[in-house]
């Protein structure tokens, strides 16, 4: 497995990859050099710089893209999503820099630091010319009150300011001990003295300020911006700053990095970093130690902790579920080796323990598994959902909350423009994953290698008579699994057996009298 380094990032990252990994750091690469080399990769690690594009996506073999860092905006994560591609990223590790930043900047822009600095090492002595402004006692406007927002928050507390925030995908009691009034977007911005931006750059966001945003600020507000360029509109920006309706602005984020000939780097009351936010040692090494671990859990095909277009697992329900993924993907696989039919509707019923937990992911891998027979290129953990939507599959969860401390069990209901069926299973003990229901058939197989079933008369003969078919043409049975209606009525029988069965030999049996039906599959 080789993965190409494109960014900058810690040397713990880099030991952390060189341990299990073939690893190239060439952060020197153009747009073009890298779409040359980079169907050589399994994976690609990356920070802000690198632009991972569709074209790039579409013409690479990566399975994991890492980002060393929050944002990913960066990287095209529909296109990915859509190859199959694992996208992680390292949202923990920078916040606490990224919130320093954001005071270093506002105290900075409060007091002309930058520009009383310069001006003092030009020779001068501008006392008068730069007072500032306090922090303390003023009101701070907080956009985005997730990671970073948050500990933003709680700082201006502490230094005596008001915080006002707005965030509306957060619940009120997240922020309930942090001192903030969390209102709308345009009280925050009528009354804030200095205004700062955590938010994602997304659809939303993008120009979310603009001319008209400006016209309800405050006279002489401060703005500070340490997200991403693009989510402040440079242009309405710049003439805020140039009529003096924005005092000072702090930016550590442009629309266009590098910053070629942006005119507001040529104003006075600008004060600019190169997009230094995560850059201290400590965030840097964090970040790279937590992409370079999930790169190898992705690459070993293991449950990773940050991913983006992935659904993940609870932590400390990780175990517990890990074998019931597996279960449900056998479970997929199976029904669609069984049955014929449209899928129009996947009901996963959801019982015992695994009721009170989060099991989307259990749901996605019963989803891939149904799709894994049928596609050219099998579907995955991380395209299943979207494929399935894409065919018009409807799909949905339900937990029946009774007998919670039984071990979980799940249902696959599967509607088709033909019929109703189910499959069930179970995790009986840790890691051993059965079926343990086809339709309304009880059984107990394990879910492995390659397996006969078939729909007949419960009478005496039958089973023996499949028995000699099999022995007559060299294929060892390992076990059988009978379930029935009723007595003399229909039945249901699994034989794991250690050998393909060929067509040949499964016309035969299905020949046989009261058999109805005989299916072979492969899980
Ligand atoms: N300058 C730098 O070097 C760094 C910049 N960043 C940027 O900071 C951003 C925030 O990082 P975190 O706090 O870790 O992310 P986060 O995901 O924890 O928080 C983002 C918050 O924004 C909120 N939000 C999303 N859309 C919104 C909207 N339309 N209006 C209002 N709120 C909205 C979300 O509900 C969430 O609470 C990142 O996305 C990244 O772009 C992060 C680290 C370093
Ligand atoms: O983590 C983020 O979102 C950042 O913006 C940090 O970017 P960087 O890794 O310093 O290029």
């Amino acid at each position: 497995m080789r993965v190409l380094v494109s960014d900058k990032i810690a040397k713990e990252g880099i030991d952390i990859l060189k341990s299990e990994l073939k690893v190239d750091v060439r952060t020197d690469l153009t747009p073009d050099q890298l779409r040359e080399i980079i169907k050589d990769y399994d994976a690609l690690v990356v920070r802000s710089q690198t632009k991972v594009t569709k074209d790039l996506i579409e013409c690479s073999n990566l399975k994991v893209i890492g980002r060393a860092g929050v944002g990913v905006d960066n990287i095209d994560v529909e296109a990915a999503t859509l190859k199959g591609i694992l996208v992680v990223n390292a949202p923990e590790g920078n916040t606490i820099a990224a919130c320093e930043h954001t005071f270093a900047l506002m105290f900075a822009v409060a007091r002309k630091i930058p520009q009383a600095v310069s001006s003092l090492k030009s020779g001068r002595w501008e006392r008068n010319k730069f007072t500032g402004v306090q922090l303390s006692g003023k009101t701070l406007g907080v956009i985005g009150l997730g990671r970073i927002g948050k500990e933003v928050a709680k700082r201006a507390s502490s230094l005596g300011m008001n915080v006002v925030g707005y965030d509306p995908y957060i619940a009120r009691e997240n922020v309930e001990n942090l001192n903030i009034k969390l209102t709308d977007l345009d009280e925050v911005l009528r009354t804030s003295d200095f205004i700062t931006f955590h938010v994602p750059l997304t659809k939303a966001t993008r120009r979310m300020i603009g001319e008209e945003q400006f016209k309800i600020m405050k006279d002489g507000v401060y703005i500070i911006n340490c997200a991403r360029g693009g989510i402040i509109d440079e242009k309405a920006l710049y003439d805020a700053l140039v009529s003096g309706k924005v005092a000072g602005c702090a930016l550590d984020v442009f629309e266009k990095e590098p910053p070629e000939d942006n005119p507001l780097l040529s104003l006075d009351n600008v004060i600019a970093t190169p997009h230094l936010g995560a850059s201290t040692a400590e965030a840097q090494i964090v970040v790279a130690e937590e992409v370079a671990k999930d790169i190898i859990r992705a690459l070993k095909g293991e449950i990773v902790k940050n991913p983006v277009n992935m659904v993940s697992v609870r932590p400390e329900e990780y175990s517990f579920i890990l074998p019931y993924i597996r279960l449900a993907e056998k479970m997929g696989c199976l029904y669609t080796q069984l049955k014929n039919g449209r899928i129009q509707e996947v009901e996963m019923i959801y019982g015992g323990r695994l009721a009170n937990m989060d099991v989307k992911l259990v749901t996605t891998a019963g989803i891939k598994g149904l799709l894994s027979n049928i596609l050219q290129v099998p579907a995955n953990l991380i395209n299943a959902p979207i494929i399935a939507r894409d065919r018009g599959i409807k799909i949905t969860e339900k937990k029946i909350k009774e007998d919670e401390d039984a071990p979980g069990t799940v249902t696959m209901r599967v509607t088709t423009d033909k019929e109703v069926g189910t499959i069930s299973g179970c995790v009986f003990e840790k890691d051993s994953p059965r079926i343990t229901g086809i339709d309304d058939y009880k059984i107990d197989l394990i879910p492995e290698g390659y397996v006969l079933i078939t729909n007949h008369k419960d009478k005496p003969g039958i089973v023996g008579k499949v028995g000699t078919i099999l022995g007559k043409n060299d294929i060892n049975i390992a076990s059988m699994q009978l379930g029935r209606k009723s007595y003399r009525g229909d039945a249901l029988m699994a034989l794991s057996v250690d050998e393909e069965i060929p067509e040949s030999v499964l016309k035969e049996i299905k020949a046989i009298e009261d058999l109805k039906d005989a299916v072979f599959v492969k899980l």
